[in-house]
């Protein structure tokens, strides 16, 4: 038995809800591109979750379906007001989410019915229990959820208490299709994994919150925008990148494990990160991310990930750093979801072997010869 490192080209599930094939993006084979343009991300979570695009009808059933189960019990508001102040914002919507499923009498219903409800309630939930954490640690109320309204919407208009204006919801929409789903991503794996011993959905959105929460994985976006900060302004990019890179350090952002020739999700990333700076009238972090592009391309190859240009583009909607993997997590959840419904419906647990590396022949010696 030999071990592959971070299971790099192994192939360890079948699945019919995303595919990267020769760097080319697809949920239910619909290119990433076409669906960056055109759809809104109630249409792909349709999409995830049934197999085929809604029409009209379904889309708008789905919409207030999802608003209708936006709102979040008493007992988990009451719990966030309880977190510490400072508290790393995954690790509040990990305990959160967690905790959803005690206050849900269907939990534990393994019934395929019971299971899509449920992956419905997380979906609406999630953006509710990340609004509410945010005014409550700012010492505000929560602001319940509206009804028959985009998730998009809805979150903007929990966090800030205002309508939102229809470029930041559109903006919003649109990284939401672009984060939806990914094949078997880390975050996507430990899901599988965890319901593949068929324990319950809550179950498999909270491993998977503790898995996007990681530097290397969903927590890259807050990483970027924590080193954008900390550049300060494109003076800087040049001396801190060549640095960076001489240290041999990695450069949050870039790289990908799949994808050699670019994340095709970037791109759309980078023209609304262009687009939402000339609107807001602030470039700079635009202008800096391109300047760093430009050298960590040009010197080691690596082009940006989903991750990159995500910062500039939740930093010109005002939205706090720390929210930023959160956001991807409200997102993921639908691809989650869709993953952990297909995982129950062809199950088998999920067991590798590992490689032994320790000592072998050791003799038991009593505690009193140690
Ligand atoms: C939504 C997402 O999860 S997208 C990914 C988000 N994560 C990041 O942006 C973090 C930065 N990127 C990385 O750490 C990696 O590129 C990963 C985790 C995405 C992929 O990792 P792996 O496939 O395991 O590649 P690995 O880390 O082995 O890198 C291979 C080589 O490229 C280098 N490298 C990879 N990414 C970077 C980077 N961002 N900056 C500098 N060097 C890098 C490594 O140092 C390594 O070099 P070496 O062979 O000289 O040791
Ligand atoms: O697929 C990966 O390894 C990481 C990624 O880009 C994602 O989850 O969107």
């Amino acid at each position: 038995m030999t071990a592959t490192k971070g299971l790099e080209g192994i192939v360890a599930t079948t699945s019919s809800i995303s595919s990267i094939i020769d760097g080319v993006l697809t949920y239910r084979g619909i290119n990433i591109d076409d669906l960056a343009e055109n759809a809104t991300f109630e249409e792909v979570v349709y999409l995830l979750w049934y197999g085929k695009l809604p029409n009209r009808s379904e889309l708008d059933h789905l919409v207030i379906e999802l608003s209708g189960y936006a709102q979040i019990p008493q007992q988990i508001i009451d719990q966030i007001k309880l977190y510490p102040k400072d508290v790393n914002s995954m690790a509040a919507l990990r305990s959160a989410v967690s905790s959803l499923a005690l206050y849900d009498a269907e939990a534990n219903d393994m019934s395929t019915e019971a299971n899509l409800r449920k992956a419905k309630k997380l979906q609406a939930q999630l953006p509710t229990v990340i609004a509410a954490f945010a005014r409550i640690r700012a010492g505000q109320e929560p602001i319940a959820p509206k009804s028959g309204v985009s998730i998009s919407e809805n979150f903007l208009y929990m966090l800030t208490g205002k309508q939102p204006d229809k470029v930041a919801v559109e903006a919003l929409d649109k990284a939401l299709v672009l984060h939806a789903d990914h094949e078997l991503n880390a975050s996507t794996f430990a899901a599988r994994v965890t319901v593949a011993t068929l324990s319950d959905i809550y179950s498999g959105v909270t491993s998977a919150i503790g898995a996007l929460k990681g530097p290397l994985h969903g927590g890259a976006n807050e990483a970027v925008m924590a080193m954008l900060e900390e550049i300060g302004t494109a003076d800087n990019v040049t001396n801190y990148i060549n640095e960076k890179l001489a240290n041999k350090e990695k450069i949050m952002g870039f790289g990908h494990r799949v994808y050699k020739n670019g994340d095709p999700r970037a791109k759309h990333l980078q023209k609304m990160s262009q687009e939402l700076g000339k609107i807001t009238g602030n470039m700079n972090w635009y202008n800096m991310s391109i300047q760093i592009e430009d050298i960590v391309t040009g010197q080691k190859g690596l082009k940006p990930n989903v991750d990159f240009y995500s910062a500039s583009v939740y930093t010109s909607l005002e939205i706090p750093r720390d929210l930023f993997t959160p956001i991807f997590a409200i997102s993921r959840t639908s691809g989650w979801t869709a993953h952990i419904l297909e995982q129950y419906e062809n199950n088998r647990l999920i067991r590798p072997r590992a490689e032994y590396t320790g000592p072998s022949h050791q003799a038991y010696i009593p505690i009193e010869k140690r």
